[in-house]
Parts: C-alpha cells; sequence; structure tokens
C-alpha cells in the first residue's frame, strides 16, 4: 500500500457536561488524530484516545506520543508496509501501549480502505445498515440521572447504562427503576466493588440489570468468574479485557456473560475483530465499548458495530452527546435508537477541518 506521511495532532475540547465516575470527573478531554497520507493525497483517520492522566489505563497522551513519535511511526515508515495486517507483527517488539497502537493501525486502516474504495465496516465483513445507540449516563444523582435518561430517550436509545459504586448503587437502582420499570438499563462500576461485596450486588439482582460491568478489580479475571456464580445477572467485562488471551482467559473461567470490546483497549482492528470472533464462536454477545470520543473513533466504533457479534446496543452515541461541534460531517446522529452505517470509503464520514484547526493544539508531521 501507499503510505507517505504521517501527521500527529493533539486536540482539546470541553465536555458539554461533566462525566462523573466514583473514579473521578473528565470535563476536558484530549486526544491524539493521526493523519496517515499516501502520494496521492488520500488521508486516513485514526484517534489515540488515553486520558489526560492514567486514571482509567496506565496510558496518557503523552506515554502515547512518546510511543508514536520515537518508536511506532519511525519503525512503521520505514517498513514500508504493503498491506495493514503487517502492523501488529511490525509492532511486536514493542510491549503493551495498545491505544497508541490502535490509532496508528486505524488511520492506516482508514488509508487502506478509501485506496480500495470500500467502507471499513465491509472490509472486516461487517453487513449492518444501521447500528444499535446506546449512552451513559454518567451521575450518581438520581434526579440528574432520570433527567438525563428523559431527555434522550427521545432519541429512542435502546441501552441506558448508568455508573454505580457501594455508595451510589441501590438506591440510584430502586429510584430510576421507579421512573423507568422497563427501559434496557445497565450498571457500569469500573472496579468499585470486592468480593466482600456479594450480598450487595446480589440485591442488585432484582433491578433487571442487561448486566453489572467490571464490578470487580480491574485487572482482575478470576474472582469475577467467583462473584458470577453468585449473581443472576451476567457480568460484562471491559478494563479486564485488553487482548485476545484475556478475553479466552474469561471466556474459559466463566467470567462473564458479555464482554465490551473497546477497540483502543486492546490494540486496534486487528485484536478487536479476534475477540469478536471468539465470542460469535462461543455465543458470547459483545458490544461496542465508548471512551468518550470524538467523531474519528465514534466512527471507528460504527464500523466495528457492523459486524455480526455485536448483538447488544454500546456506548456509541450521538456527536451531539459530548460535543458543541464534532470534528467530522456530518456528525454522529441518533434516530430512533440507531445510526445510520455510512455508504462512503473508509470510515464514511469527512473531517470538520474548521473545527480540527480550532481545537488543535499540538501537530508535527513525520515522513
Ligand atoms: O464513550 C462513552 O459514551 C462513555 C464510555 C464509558 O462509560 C467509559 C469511558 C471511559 C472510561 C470509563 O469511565 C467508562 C467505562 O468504563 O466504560
Ligand atoms: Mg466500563
Amino acid at each position: 500500500m501507499k503510505l507517505s506521511s504521517i501527521t500527529l495532532k493533539v486536540i482539546m475540547a470541553p465536555l458539554k457536561q461533566p462525566f462523573k465516575t466514583h473514579l473521578g470527573t473528565v470535563n476536558d478531554r484530549e486526544v491524539i488524530i493521526i493523519e496517515a497520507q499516501d502520494e496521492d493525497g488520500l488521508i486516513g483517520y485514526g484517534e489515540a484516545v488515553p486520558f489526560s492522566s492514567p486514571w482509567y489505563t496506565e496510558e496518557t497522551i503523552k506515554t502515547c506520543l512518546h510511543m508514536l513519535e520515537d518508536f511506532l511511526i519511525p519503525l512503521t515508515l520505514a517498513s514500508k508496509p504493503r498491506h495493514p495486517v503487517e502492523l501488529q507483527s511490525l509492532w511486536s517488539g514493542i510491549r503493551r501501549n495498545a491505544m497508541a497502537k490502535s490509532a496508528l493501525e486505524q488511520a492506516i486502516i482508514d488509508l487502506y480502505a478509501k485506496q480500495k474504495e470500500i467502507y471499513l465496516g465491509r472490509l472486516f465483513g461487517g453487513e449492518r445498515s444501521e447500528v444499535a445507540a446506546g449512552v451513559v449516563i454518567a451521575s450518581n444523582d438520581a434526579e440528574d440521572a432520570i433527567r438525563q435518561i428523559e431527555g434522550f430517550s427521545r432519541s429512542g436509545y435502546q441501552r441506558y447504562k448508568i455508573k454505580i459504586d457501594p455508595r451510589h448503587d441501590i438506591e440510584l437502582l430502586a429510584e430510576i427503576r421507579g421512573e423507568y420499570p422497563d427501559i434496557p438499563l445497565m450498571a457500569d462500576a469500573n472496579s468499585a466493588y470486592t468480593l466482600d461485596d456479594i450480598p450487595r450486588l446480589q440485591k442488585l439482582d432484582e433491578y433487571k440489570l442487561m448486566m453489572i460491568e467490571q464490578p470487580l478489580g480491574h485487572d482482575d479475571i478470576v474472582e469475577h468468574a467467583r462473584l458470577q456464580k453468585r449473581l443472576q445477572t451476567p457480568i460484562c467485562l471491559d478494563e479486564s479485557i485488553n487482548s485476545y488471551h484475556d478475553a479466552h482467559s474469561a471466556l474459559s473461567l466463566g467470567s462473564c456473560g458479555v464482554i465490551n470490546i473497546k477497540m483502543a483497549k486492546v490494540g486496534g482492528w486487528t485484536e478487536a475483530v479476534k475477540i469478536h470472533d471468539l465470542c460469535v464462536e462461543n455465543d458470547v454477545p459483545v458490544w461496542c465499548g465508548g471512551m468518550i470520543e470524538f467523531g474519528i473513533s465514534r466512527a471507528h466504533n460504527i464500523a466495528l458495530a457492523t459486524l455480526k457479534g455485536f448483538t447488544v446496543p454500546g456506548d456509541i452515541s450521538s456527536s451531539s452527546r459530548y460535543w458543541e461541534e464534532d470534528i467530522i460531517e456530518p456528525e454522529v446522529v441518533v434516530k430512533n435508537g440507531t445510526i445510520q452505517v455510512p455508504e462512503k470509503a473508509g470510515i464514511g464520514f469527512s473531517i470538520n477541518e474548521k473545527r480540527l484547526k480550532a481545537l488543535t493544539t499540538y501537530r508535527q508531521i513525520y515522513r
């Protein structure tokens, strides 16, 4: 494949409203946009989505810039990959750093799909023409959460995810269920509980949750298997799933009934599709997790969610959920609970260059 330069841009924008979990609150979002350009002027786009501090994973904007500028980009440009499938083995000497690898792979795969004039989802066998939309209510205040659900329900979201912890769970769920007894509701604990909390977690079984996401340790698979045996509600793993191997271990031990696949956290498209295929073989439903991202990462998530195993609505919400104005055109819109899959080549969306320029705080090109 043709590849002549790679450009990095750091962008920053405030969220329309704070995103609060028991781990902290996100008010502003920094990400790294990667542009892989060929000699004919075609550009593929990727978005590295670590946070600015290591509260969710060990990567940050600064670690990703270091990995991209000092290792991944020089190695990739020097090797002149003939096909994106070569990338993961090319980078195998660089341990972990999944979000840096994911974004660079996204940009090169998007460029490749544009060169082949094929929509990204189709490249990986995706057949859906629309994907189900889900939304995250990142507030532990019952009144605020109910107000947000009421607002989002006008777009027909097919799944509502709230954040819980031992100080905000039973009462919060009881109040939400009191207002909305039947909405498709799930809870994300972001590792707020331990096995000592089994009696408390068992009480959540009465709230008809679709699943409880990551109740125990962020790097645990074994204790989740012990907990799953004690709960009616399926456990969904997020932070624990950073590779195909993690997913295989979790399914082998019965640690979860659902997997949240985050392309960024597992190192990109290649590993995400391997995990998807494993779950399809084992009849385990998967959904596409979000990272409070801008439109380029959201576009890659939409393409991933076109694959047949993505049978559960994920964290794919509208551009307007977080942003006054997104960096893609058209923006992602949720109507009647679904997002129309684009038909253009690559990620299927164009870039709002004016908005991208306005948000750019750092820019560097590599040839
Ligand atoms: O992208 C979204 O809409 C939000 C996704 C989301 O809930 C999360 C993103 C990043 C870190 C976490 O707080 C949380 C998660 O654990 O899934
Ligand atoms: Mg999660």
